[in-house]
């Protein structure tokens, strides 16, 4: 398959490298290049192992047989914007980031083509040495519109990549149960500066079970049905499998970028809202993840 994939960082890179050893794959990037040499360590090895691909090309964007998007999800609008006018209609598009909340302006900037979802728990860190993986973890995808339903065959294209990837009837439910999870680990482990590890102390049980109960009844709302218990629970899990692990939220504010607040804990304060339900918990930790955003924005 010829296989664009726009936004080379840690996910992109890792994909980009996996889907490389079967897959004729080119990078979008948003520097001026027009080629991309990847510096990648594989999971658990020392050797890095070096990937050259071509970068850039306008008529290899266009003959792409899908275009995989793996920017942030506040960088997507802007990224789509590069490639909208060079693409066939007929291009099915991924979208794979954390968070919720950018599908009804994919579905609107590229209404003709099919549009799926994906979710990934792989774990990458970016350096300046490369890009390494760092954890293994599924990854789902979907159709999010009636188009993208004919490309079921590319979660085995994934899994052959990047095992185990698993084709969903209803991607919003994978999406939903990341959101909910990230909204128990991110903003926390951020205002903290701890790792995920931290949180599986007694006394973050109330202000987690508090964040799950609140996550539990929008989910419930949406059409999603779940408790906090299950929240609660699946929560559990990701802290003792990530142990170790900054969030990405944690390094984000480390490093003074820019979070994806506003399509996690913000996403679920909108959707909250247009329920008339009540978040405060959430509410409180969106606050102070955007004046610790503001605060180094400012200076
Ligand atoms: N890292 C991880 O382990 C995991 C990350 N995720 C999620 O995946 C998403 C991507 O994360 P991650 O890879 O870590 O982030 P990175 O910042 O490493 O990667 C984003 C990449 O997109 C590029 N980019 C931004 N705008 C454009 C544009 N207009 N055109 C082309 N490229 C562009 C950036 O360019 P530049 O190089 O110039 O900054 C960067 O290379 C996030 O939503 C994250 O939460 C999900 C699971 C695990
Ligand atoms: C699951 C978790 C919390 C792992 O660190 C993550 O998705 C993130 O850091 O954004």
């Amino acid at each position: 398959m010829k296989i664009t994939i726009v936004g080379a960082g840690a996910v992109g890179s890792l994909w980009a490298c996996r889907l490389a050893a079967r897959h004729q794959v080119h990078l979008w990037t948003r520097h001026n290049t027009d080629q991309c040499e990847i510096r990648f360590q594989p999971l658990g090895e020392e050797k890095i192992q070096t990937w050259p691909f071509k970068a850039n090309d306008p008529t290899q964007l266009a003959q792409a047989d899908i275009v995989i998007f793996t920017v942030k999800a506040f960088q997507l609008h802007a990224a789509l914007a590069t490639v909208e006018d060079l693409l066939p209609p007929s291009t099915p598009i991924v979208v794979m980031h954390n968070g919720m909340g950018t599908h009804d302006t994919v579905l609107n900037q590229l209404p003709d083509h099919p549009i799926l979802y994906a979710t990934t728990a792989q774990g990458a860190l970016r350096t300046e040495q490369g890009v390494t993986h760092t954890g293994l973890g599924p990854t789902r995808l979907g159709a999010m519109n009636l188009a993208g339903k004919q490309y079921q065959h590319l979660a085995a294209v994934f899994d052959q990549a990047l095992a185990p990837c698993q084709w969903l009837l209803d991607i919003r439910l994978a999406l939903w149960q990341k959101l909910a999870i990230n909204c128990a680990i991110n903003p926390l482990t951020a205002i903290l500066q701890c790792r995920n590890g931290h949180l599986a102390l007694n006394e973050f049980t109330p202000q987690l079970t508090q964040i799950c109960e609140e996550v539990a009844a929008v989910m419930s709302a949406e059409g999603y049905p779940t408790t906090v218990t299950d929240l609660l629970e699946q929560t559990s899990a990701v802290i003792s499998a990530t142990a170790a692990n900054k969030s990405s939220m944690n390094q984000d504010v480390y490093h003074q970028r820019t979070t994806e607040i506003d399509y996690i804990t913000g996403y679920l304060i909108a959707r909250a809202d247009s329920h008339g339900i009540a978040v405060p918990a959430n509410r409180a930790l969106w606050q102070q993840i955007k004046q610790l955003e503001q605060h180094y924005h400012d200076h």
